[in-house]
């Protein structure tokens, strides 16, 4: 009897064994980044990475666990590289692993089901936008034959801040309303929107601003349905439900759009006259490689539109912020142009080359203040990179806020100082040296930032030569907030209200 109890055992226990090595192969160990402990559910979604500003966090984190660390939001894993080392380990050396973005409720909702070109997952769709961006929005030629309108909308602008003189302006609304005049002719042939009570369009300029405010500010919001997918249904935060009533508005404006360019179609001698008309062509060509859709037509279009007003304005923004603090650097710059460009014209867009101290000036502001803290990437396919192992599915974040701020890479790094960057090139900054990432790098570096450079150079140059900056009465340059709101583009929490004298000829505002 014992012996039968034995053998039945030990077949039991062969079978059992037999088991486990049919169906379950032995991991190999991986060998992942330090991190902090996740807690269960939410893993490292704690109170202070979701109500601070993400890029700080991400900085204070990384001074504890290191220049690439692992965290976890939900089921997720994340990681962030805060170093150049690692950065270029992301964005160059293993950049065609990790040259797409995560499927967040943003993309989905306020990027047209990913179809713009920020969102579109790597891929023959996403490198045919891109390309068509280059032909027929970034191109030099395109450029040059488009900067009249940016002058014309840069001359309204300073005709207006004439007319305001003495009173304190709210610098960042008069930027946004340049360049949002400016792209929406550049694209669209006509601004669509009112400027005043006299005027009849689909949007007045208020209403199309704040649409462009939410744009930004929910692309930049942590929310907790992306990574703990079952939470997703419930919306606790309310963002989805921002997100589709934010979805519905811009569809009525660019459906708007689209329906009065349709029309203008069906006229006779028609030719294609501007981006949407170009854009509406290819959605009708049967043999372009990856069909394009009305919502690729509208998040093509809105990513341009979204792109030029906000990031500029908060450059610009930042950079009068930081000045109005050292009035010296105000007086330095300005005297610059006007010994180069006289006083009776305004700076061109090609001024710039005779400018250094100006050019410092934006580098200095894109350093220390880049509108956008963390690029974002995604693993196609599990990779290993500086020898951990990074499963595919992974998110990254490169954490360009915090790089430009390391005191082993930069001198007196949060003092705002032209002067490091005086007889450096532009060209440091375009994803080739990775202490500083303004505009990203690799396959997915900005898009827009020849026109984004002609803009912030031409705007800021022209403030500087045409006005005075005064704070209004009883403010003093140290009461000028330097405080940041995180989104998409990282601007000012305290929008800064000042005085503009102009100082030219009464005939050029
Ligand atoms: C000061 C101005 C600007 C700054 C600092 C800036 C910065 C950036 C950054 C950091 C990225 C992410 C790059 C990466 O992931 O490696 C980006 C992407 C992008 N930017 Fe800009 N940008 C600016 C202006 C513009 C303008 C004016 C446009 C268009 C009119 C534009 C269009 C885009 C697009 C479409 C992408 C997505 C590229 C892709 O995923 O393939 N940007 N920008």
């Amino acid at each position: 009897m014992e012996l039968t109890w034995a053998l039945l055992a030990s077949a039991y226990l062969a079978l059992l064994a037999l088991i486990t090595k049919v169906f379950y192969k032995k991991r190999p160990l991986r060998k992942l980044p330090p991190g902090p402990k996740p807690w269960p559910i939410i893993g490292n979604l704690n109170v202070n990475l979701l109500s601070s500003i993400p890029h700080q966090s991400l900085h204070i984190l990384s001074k504890q666990y290191g220049d690439i660390m692992q965290l976890k939001f939900g089921n997720y894993h994340i990681i962030v590289a805060s170093s150049p080392e690692m950065a270029k380990m992301f964005l160059r050396t293993h950049d065609k692993v990790f040259a797409t973005r995560p499927a967040l409720a943003a993309g989905k909702h306020i990027g047209y089901e990913y179809s713009d070109v920020a969102w579109a997952p790597f891929g023959p769709y996403w490198q045919q936008a891109r390309a068509f961006y280059q032909h027929e929005v970034f191109s030099d030629r395109k450029l040059d034959s488009s900067e009249f309108i940016r002058v014309e909308e840069m001359r309204n602008l300073f005709s207006r801040l004439h007319s305001l003189s003495g009173k304190p302006v709210v610098l960042k609304d008069h930027l946004m309303h340049c360049k949002l005049s400016s792209i929406n002719r550049m694209l669209l042939s006509n601004k669509y929107f009112s400027e005043s009570k006299n005027e009849i369009s689909i949007l007045e300029l208020d209403e199309i601003r704040e649409m462009l405010q939410e744009w930004f500010s929910l692309h930049g919001m942590i929310n907790v349905g992306d990574w703990i997918p079952w939470l997703s249904f419930f919306d606790v935060q309310g963002y989805v439900k921002r997100m589709k009533e934010l979805r519905w508005k811009l569809d009525r404006f660019l459906d708007y759009v689209i329906d009065d360019h349709l029309a203008r179609k069906g006229e006779r001698d028609f030719v294609p006259r501007d981006v949407a008309d170009v854009l509406l062509r290819l959605a009708e060509d049967p043999k372009l490689r990856v069909q394009l859709t009305m919502d690729g037509v509208k998040g093509l279009l809105l990513d341009l539109i979204a792109g030029t007003t906000h990031t500029t304005a908060v450059l610009v923004e930042w950079a009068v912020h930081e000045m109005m603090r050292q009035p010296h650097i105000i007086k330095k710059a300005r005297e610059e142009i006007h010994r180069v460009i006289g006083i009776n014209r305004w700076v061109d867009e090609n001024d710039f080359s005779q400018l250094p101290y100006l050019e410092a000036i934006i580098m200095e502001t894109l350093r220390l203040h880049p509108p956008g803290t963390i690029l974002t990437r995604y693993a196609m396919e599990d990779c290993n990179v500086a020898g951990y192992d990074i499963s595919k599915g992974t998110t990254v974040f490169i954490n360009t806020w915090g790089i430009a701020r390391d005191p082993n890479l930069w001198e007196s790094p949060t003092e705002f100082s032209p002067e490091r960057f005086l007889g450096k090139n532009m060209d440091m900054m375009m994803g080739h040296n990775f202490s500083v990432l303004p505009f990203g790098s690799g396959s997915r570096r900005c898009a827009g930032y020849k026109l984004a450079l002609r803009v912030a150079r031409s705007m800021l140059g022209n403030l500087l030569h045409g006005f005075n900056w005064k704070l209004p009465d009883g403010m003093k340059t140290e009461d000028v907030c330097l405080e940041e709101q995180y989104g998409l583009t990282t601007h000012p929490k305290v929008p800064i209200a000042i005085i503009m004298e102009p100082i030219l000829s009464v005939h050029l505002y």
